[in-house]
């Protein structure tokens, strides 16, 4: 497939308003993008899809917005260092369409740029409109600079996990130790719990399985290339279990293997209950590793220097609620927030829809709720407005990221 191209170059005219065109071959619309400067420090525009027979045309008018919705760009793209941008909120509010709109823009700004998503609920692919399915790192057509998304399969994660979890402490170990009357280990085993949280993994350890399956990515050579990484992250419950998560699971391999040491010095018959030394040295090694991934994940998290969480919330008080527990927990956890997206601002009409009059009110207390948490306050607030139609594929994703981060 190629990529959507330009097909005209911006112009300007006589009311300072940019237009230009955009052609997706796979959608064969076009796209004018009309975007009027005007004194404030903030522009929305709002979409509309013109659908005259033959030609199909996205036309955006642009509105003003409140002064405060200023961004530093420049302060997530300057330098070459690699930098971590987590995106994380309630469910449904624009996560992934922000997660996206900014790993497009890094691309276009000449960042190697890698999207991942780690939402078991995957929507990358949709977002893009390329099928970017499968747990490996897909190229994605259209950005300037190479980009690359991976949807981590957390179920296939788990499941690696747990199998090298097996190999240290299964049912089958617990048999042959009860029978050798060395139950009691089993038990302290079994006070881990580790085999049930695998059975009904508790919010959160998918999502740190799968960071820690980037973090594998990683460390490979070859991805060094890349020097934006953004995470679209599981809804909020998920990502505060996750904050926990690397602590317990670190302390819960330390102890594993720890134990393993033990029943493996104990006697030689207990040894075989693990297979070939070969295969006990191998399960032994992976979780070591995967300890050490998840070490790395906890530091990742609270580095200040590399790594942001930006929180993406939409203007209503459940929303802006929940936003507020997340940051207070996330500070609690010293995970750096600098950010607030407001996502799906409806911006100012003349026209007299009562719908849209209530609904704008709703949406000014909830902004106001936004200016005067303690919380949220000090973030600096982006906003995102609502558009018409849905943001999908490559241009509309360079559209909305030039919208939100500025
Ligand atoms: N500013 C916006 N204007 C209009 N539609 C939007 C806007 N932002 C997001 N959407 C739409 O809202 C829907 C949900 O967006 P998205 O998938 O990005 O949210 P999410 O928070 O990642 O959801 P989930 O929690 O389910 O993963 C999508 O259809 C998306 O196109």
């Amino acid at each position: 497939m190629s990529s959507p191209s330009i097909l005209s170059p911006p112009s300007t005219n006589s009311m300072a308003m940019t237009s230009f065109f955009l052609h997706s071959p796979k959608t064969h619309m076009v796209i004018s993008l009309r975007e009027a400067k005007t004194s404030f420090s903030s522009t929305f525009l709002s979409l509309s899809v013109n659908r005259k027979p033959g030609r199909r045309s996205l036309q955006v008018r642009s509105v003003a917005a409140p002064s405060e919705a200023i961004t530093e760009f420049d302060d997530m793209v300057s330098g070459t260092k690699r930098k971590y941008y987590m995106l994380g909120g309630k469910g449904g509010v624009g996560k992934t369409s922000c997660a996206a709109s900014l790993a497009v823009k890094f691309a276009n700004n000449g960042h190697p740029t890698l999207v991942v998503s780690t939402d078991p609920a995957h929507s990358l692919s949709d977002s893009f409109a390329q099928d970017l399915a499968g747990g490996t790192l897909v190229a994605v057509e259209g950005p300037n600079s190479p980009l690359y998304a991976l949807e981590i399969n957390p179920e296939k994660a788990r499941e690696e996990f747990r199998s090298a979890n097996q190999k240290n402490g299964g049912s089958g170990v617990k048999d042959f130790m009860d029978g050798m009357g060395l139950g009691m280990i089993v038990e302290q085993l079994g006070e881990l719990k580790l085999g049930e949280l695998l059975d009904t993994p508790p919010p959160g350890l998918d999502e740190a399985i799968a960071i820690s399956k980037v973090m594998q990515f990683l460390e490979q050579e070859q991805y060094n290339a890349f020097t934006r990484i953004v995470f679209d992250t599981a809804p909020t419950g998920h990502t505060l279990r996750l904050l926990s998560l690397p602590d317990f699971l670190d302390a819960s391999i330390g102890k594993i293997l720890k134990l393993k040491q033990k029943i493996a010095s104990a006697t030689s018959a207990i040894k075989s209950v693990f297979g070939q030394e070969q295969t006990q040295d191998d399960a032994a090694d992976k979780l070591k590793r995967l300890r050490e991934r998840m070490i790395k994940v906890r530091e990742l998290f609270r580095d200040t220097d590399s790594t942001e969480f930006v929180i993406v919330t939409i203007p209503t008080v459940m929303a802006v609620s929940e936003s507020s527990r997340l940051r207070a927990s996330l500070k609690k956890e010293n995970v750096p927030v600098k950010r607030l997206v407001v996502n799906q601002v409806l911006p100012p009409s003349s026209s007299d829809c009562k719908f849209c009059a209530m609904k704008r009110k709703d949406q000014t207390r909830a902004l106001d709720m936004i200016r005067s948490d303690p919380e949220l306050s000090g973030l600096r607030m982006i906003q995102a407005p609502l558009v018409d139609v849905e943001i999908r594929g490559v241009p509309a994703l360079q559209f909305l990221g030039d919208i939100v981060w500025r």
